[in-house]
């Protein structure tokens, strides 16, 4: 670039009519040699040789040198000229040149006047003596005052909290001052107008920040809430999770992440109508409704998941899903149905009248017969085979069951028992197996099976021989694969129970006729137990009548020396078809009602004396009642003309049929001979004297 220094001469060095001269030849000399003309002076940058305002700040004295450069085409003369100019007096002689600089001055004023009214900022300037020279349209909008009524006032007596006088004071400029007025928020920066090392006034440029002021505010509250949210987002047990309009993950919170076990990044841009379409989510962005109480698993757990479609202007824009781990509390069901199901079942056995016995020691007898028997059940505790304990009503099975609970390994485990017969057919398999009513709701109502109640212990199917054949099919699948499945349900359940069966039936003839299945027969037939019926062991009365004796007295507070020779032979003469829950009954009413310390003769009740003469039992006395009133005559049931000696089976057959007649009802029969009603019913059934009552009955 080409440049030239020049020694400004001119009294008033570079003034404005001076600027004013220098811009107009500058212009005029840059269309002439197609060049642009630069100023430069105290090292400072350069100014273009055009710009008015520019060299007047610039303030250049006498005796200061200015260097003048120019760019473009013809440099040289370009500079030479401007240069000429500058080292002149400035001579104004020239009425070309003088009209031309005076319209410049004119217009530069005027510029200036433009830019003042056009600047969206207040603007006030005040002189040394704080009058006020310039005020904007901006500041009279602002400050609600007019122009014409503040210029030429002092500015501290128009303008409430005026300062611009302390800055023409102090020299010292005032930024970023905060200051209210009225309904507004004004922010203004103060400045002392110095030139030439002398404060010629202040200017204050300022604006209304109310809306800013107002938007900011909300702002920080919009900050604020999202902060809130965000660590309420971080810190809920709950994982939460947002998926756009398109079905894209857009958010988890870290619950969620802990939940699938997986960190954001891979679960984040994941569209769920992909990974999971029939979900909660997916399902709500395509319904717009709302999916609750869905339950699924996800990594290792179980979650319940809820989600709530985002509605704007009518549309679905995305989902919001809320998933609760629910792990523990199915797992605190799962104890609580235990237990409450445990409970049902030891609050029904409390119902029960028997009381259970605890091991073989409580099974009395010292008969070949019974030593047999129970070897066998000792020796059957010890494996978990399945065990069939077979023999009459009363003769003991449960008592013996109970003692292989309590004599094998699965002591500690419950003993569950099961009626078959009690139960209807209908009901049974549920009460086995347990049912379930769908997964979330099936933990609060689902009811557990006495296969899963007996887990870790033994289950005692009783009276199996009445258990109806669709469900002796069921069973025999659940004996021989080991699992069970819960009504209603379709997950297996493994079972882990020694099971013992009971039975007064005869099972072969049953399996003969059709009645009772070959294979589950053969899969319960592993160890048999036979227990002798008391009338075949009656070497073990005179025990089990001390026995019942001590024990009742005991539990009555009764003191009883004993039972006279003649009675405990006429017991032990008797055939006892109740066998030892026959034998029990009637000590233990005999015990109730006696007075004296003995039990004698007189205190049996009739109708074993009337056996005990004929070697048969009377039953139209009171047989399940000891009479008080002895010496009423008794009907003999037994006519003369009968043979002396008859087959059991005959009296027994003449025993049931006249108590039936005397009763009306097998349950009311059953009671009386200390049988229970099924036993009287297969026994009628046997005997073919079931329609008798039929028919008796009407
Ligand atoms: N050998 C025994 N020693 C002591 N008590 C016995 C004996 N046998 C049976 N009992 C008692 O007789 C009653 C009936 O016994 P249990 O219920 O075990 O008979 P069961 O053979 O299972 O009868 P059912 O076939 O009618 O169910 C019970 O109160 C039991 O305690």
């Amino acid at each position: 670039m080409y440049e030239q220094k020049v020694l400004i001469r001119h009294d008033k060095g570079l003034h404005t009519r001076v600027a004013a001269m220098i811009v107009q030849k500058s212009s005029e000399l840059q269309s002439r040699y197609q060049v642009s003309l630069f100023l430069r002076c105290r090292d400072r940058e350069r100014i273009p040789a055009t710009n008015l305002m520019q060299i007047v700040t610039a303030t250049v004295k006498k005796g200061e040198i200015v260097s003048v450069s120019a760019q473009g085409d013809q440099i040289r003369p370009a500079v030479w000229e401007l240069v000429q100019l500058l080292e002149s007096d400035f001579p104004m002689s020239n009425g070309r040149m003088l009209n031309q600089v005076d319209r410049l001055l004119q217009d530069n004023a005027l510029t200036a006047e433009h830019v003042f009214s056009s600047v969206a900022n207040g603007l006030i300037v005040t002189d040394e003596n704080d009058i006020i020279t310039i005020f904007n349209p901006a500041a009279e909008r602002i400050m609600d005052l007019s122009a014409a009524e503040v210029i030429g006032r002092k500015a501290d007596q128009v303008i409430p909290g005026s300062r611009m006088h302390v800055v023409t004071e102090t020299q010292e400029a005032e930024l970023g001052c905060r200051q209210v007025l009225g309904a507004s928020i004004i922010i203004t920066n103060r400045s002392p107008i110095i030139v030439d090392g002398k404060v010629k006034g202040a200017v204050a440029i300022f604006e209304d920040i109310s809306v800013l002021d107002k938007v900011t505010g909300e702002l920080q509250e919009v900050k604020e809430l999202k902060e809130r949210l965000q660590l309420l987002l971080e810190s809920v047990q709950d994982g939460i999770s947002v998926v756009n309009r398109e079905g894209y993950v857009t958010y988890v919170n870290p619950a969620y992440e802990r939940m699938l076990n997986k960190g954001k990044d891979l679960i984040i841009g994941q569209n769920v109508r992909e990974t999971s379409p029939d979900g909660a989510r997916s399902r709500a962005l395509s319904t717009g409704k709302p999916v609750s109480g869905e339950i699924r698993r996800k990594s290792a757990v179980t979650v319940i998941a809820d989600a709530y479609p985002i509605i704007v202007d009518g549309e679905v824009t995305g989902v919001v899903s809320i998933v609760k781990d629910i792990s523990e509390v199915q797992i605190l069901m799962e104890k609580l149905t235990r237990l409450a199901a445990r409970a049902e079942y030891l609050e029904q056995e409390l119902q029960r009248t028997k009381k259970p016995g605890k091991a073989f020691e409580h099974y009395i007898g010292k008969s070949g017969k019974v030593l047999d028997a129970l070897a066998i059940a000792a020796k059957a505790a010890e494996g978990p085979s399945t065990v069939i304990i077979r023999g009459e009503s009363g003769t003991g099975k449960e008592l013996v069951a109970e003692g292989i609970h309590a004599a094998g390994p699965r002591a500690r485990g419950p003993f569950i028992r099961v009626n078959c017969a009690a139960i209807p057919e209908n009901l049974l398999e549920s009460e086995l197996f347990g049912h379930e009513k769908g997964a979330f709701t099936g933990a609060i109502k689902r009811k557990l099976g006495k296969f899963e109640l007996a887990r870790n212990g033994v289950i005692f199917l009783d009276e199996i021989g009445e258990m109806d054949k669709n469900m002796q099919v069921k069973l025999l699948r659940a004996l021989q694969q080991k699992e069970i499945t819960p009504v209603g349900g379709e997950e297996t359940r493994r079972i882990d129970v020694k099971i013992i069966a009971a039975t007064n039936q005869d099972l072969e003839q049953m399996v003969a006729e059709g009645r009772f299945r070959e294979d589950l027969y053969y899969r319960l037939n592993v160890i048999p137990i036979h227990l002798p019926p008391l009338r075949e062991r009656q070497e073990d009365i005179p025990l089990l009548v001390e026995h019942f004796i001590g024990k009742i007295a005991r539990n009555l507070d009764k003191k009883i020396e004993g039972i006279s020779r003649e009675a405990l032979a006429m017991l032990m003469e008797y055939p006892w078809p109740g066998n030892v829950r026959e034998l029990e009954n009637i000590i233990e009413r005999v015990v109730t009602l006696t007075d004296h310390g003995q039990i004698g003769l007189s205190d049996l009740p009739v109708y074993l004396r009337e056996a005990g003469k004929s070697s048969m039992p009377s039953l139209l006395g009171e047989p399940s009642v000891v009479s008080k009133r002895e010496s009423e005559p008794i009907k003999n049931v037994v006519d003369d003309s009968l043979p002396a000696l008859l087959t059991w089976e005959e009296y027994e057959k003449e025993i049931i049929a006249l108590a039936l007649k005397k009763h009306g009802s097998f349950n009311a029969a059953g009671k009386a001979l200390g049988l229970t009603h099924k036993t009287i019913a297969a026994k009628a059934r046997k005997y073919g004297i079931e329609k008798t009552i039929a028919w008796e009955n009407g």
